[in-house]
C-alpha cells in the first residue's frame, strides 16, 4: 500500500486569464513535512483550497490517502486538518475551550481533548492566556496567541494529513521556534504535513522536502540539501547600504570579483560570490566601509534562501510584492 497521504498530479486551475496553478504535481508521504514556498500570488492558497475541496481543479488529479478529492471532496476533507490563512473565528471563546472543542469535533473523548489542549498550550507557551476570552475586533487576545490557538485547534487530534497555510504569521520569534518544533513532532508521529510558508530560512529546519511555486508553476522540488546543492561552493556577501540607498555594487562592473547573482531588497544587497573569491570580496567591502560608502557587510555561506531566490527571481521582478521577496535582481556574470 502506498504511504502517500497526499498526491497531486498535473493540477491546473485558472481564474479567467490568470493561471493560478499550472500542471502542479507534488506528494506528501506519512511522516513527512513538505514545505510549499512561493511569492505572493504564486498559487499556494489556490492549491490548498483544491486539496480541501473548496475549489475544483480545471485539470489534474488530487488524492488524499485513498480518496479522490475531486470526486469526493467531503471524504477528502475528513482526512485533512487545515489551518487556514485567515484567523479562526474564536471570539467569545478562550483558547482552552476552542482547542478542546476542536478536539471533541474531531472525535476525542472529553478527557483526552482536555489533556491534549493543555499539552499543546504548554508546548506553544500560551498558558498565560489559556483562560482569557477572545473578544470582537481583535480584543482579549493578540494576533499571535490567536494564530497559535488556531494551530493547536488544527493539530489537537491525529489526522493523516495536516495542511498549514502560513502558520507563523503574527507570532513572535521564540514562539515561532516552538511552533516549528511542534510541526516537526507531528510529522515524526506519523502525519503528513503540507506547510505553506514564506519563511524559507525558518522552514528549512523542519521540512523534509520543499516545493517552490513561481507564478503557478513548480520551479524546484527536493530536499533542502539538494536544493542548496549547486550553491554549496558559493558565499553570500551581504551589503548594508546607507539610508540614501547608494549602491556601490551597481553597476556590477564596479565589483572587482565575479558575482554570480545580485539581489537587492531595500537597503540590503545580496551578492553571490564564488568561495575562491572570498578574500578579494572582503577586501573590497572592508575598503568601502572604511571609506564610509557602506553601513556594513557580512560574508556567510549561501543559504537555502539564496537557492530560493535563484529559482524564483526573474529579470523583471515585477511580481515581487512581498516584503521578503526580492525587489530587483541582476543577471549573472559568472
Ligand atoms: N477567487 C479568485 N478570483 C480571481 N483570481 C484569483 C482568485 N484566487 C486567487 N486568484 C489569483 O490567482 C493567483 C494565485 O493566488 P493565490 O492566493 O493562490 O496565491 P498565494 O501563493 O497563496 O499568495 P499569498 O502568498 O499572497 O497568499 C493570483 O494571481 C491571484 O490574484
Amino acid at each position: 500500500m502506498s504511504t502517500d497521504v497526499l498526491m497531486i498530479e498535473g493540477v491546473t486551475r485558472r481564474f479567467g486569464a490568470v493561471v493560478a496553478n499550472n500542471q502542479v504535481s507534488l506528494r506528501v508521504r506519512a511522516g513527512e513535512v513538505v514545505g510549499l514556498l512561493g511569492h505572493n500570488g504564486a498559487g499556494k492558497t489556490t492549491l490548498v483550497s483544491q486539496v480541501v475541496g473548496l475549489l475544483r481543479p480545471d485539470a489534474g488529479a488530487i488524492r488524499v490517502g485513498d480518496v479522490d478529492a475531486v470526486a469526493d471532496p467531503a471524504g477528502a476533507r475528513r482526512r485533512v486538518a487545515l489551518q487556514a490563512q485567515a484567523q479562526a473565528p474564536i471570539n467569545g471563546l478562550t483558547p482552552r475551550t476552542a482547542i478542546e472543542l476542536a478536539g471533541r469535533i474531531r472525535g476525542l473523548s472529553p478527557r483526552r481533548a482536555r489533556a491534549a489542549a493543555e499539552e499543546l498550550a504548554a508546548e506553544l507557551d500560551i498558558l498565560p492566556w489559556f483562560d482569557q476570552k477572545a473578544l470582537p475586533e481583535g480584543g482579549g487576545l493578540s494576533g499571535g496567541v490567536r494564530r497559535l490557538t488556531s494551530f493547536a485547534m488544527t493539530v489537537v487530534a491525529p489526522t493523516p494529513l495536516v495542511v498549514l497555510d502560513e502558520p507563523t504569521n503574527d507570532i513572535d520569534a521564540s514562539r515561532r521556534r516552538r511552533l516549528w518544533d511542534a510541526v516537526r513532532r507531528i510529522g515524526d508521529e506519523g502525519a503528513g504535513v503540507l506547510l505553506v510558508t514564506h519563511n524559507v530560512v525558518e522552514a528549512e529546519r523542519v521540512v523534509d522536502e520543499l516545493v517552490v511555486l513561481d507564478r503557478g508553476t513548480v520551479v524546484a522540488a527536493g530536499s533542502p540539501a539538494s536544493l542548496r546543492g549547486s550553491h554549496d561552493t558559493d558565499l553570500r556577501l551581504e551589503l548594508q547600504l546607507h539610508p540614501d540607498g547608494a549602491d556601490p555594487s551597481d553597476p556590477l562592473d564596479a565589483v572587482p570579483v565575479p558575482i554570480t547573482r545580485r539581489v537587492r531588497t531595500g537597503r540590503r544587497v545580496l551578492l553571490t560570490v564564488p568561495a575562491a573569491q572570498a578574500a578579494p570580496a572582503v577586501a573590497w567591502a572592508t575598503d568601502l566601509r572604511e571609506r564610509g560608502s557602506l553601513d556594513g557587510y557580512s560574508l556567510t555561506p549561501a543559504t537555502l534562501e539564496d537557492a530560493y531566490l535563484a529559482v524564483t527571481t526573474s529579470e523583471s521582478a515585477d511580481e515581487a510584492e512581498s516584503s521578503d521577496a526580492p525587489a530587483t535582481e541582476e543577471a549573472s556574470r559568472a
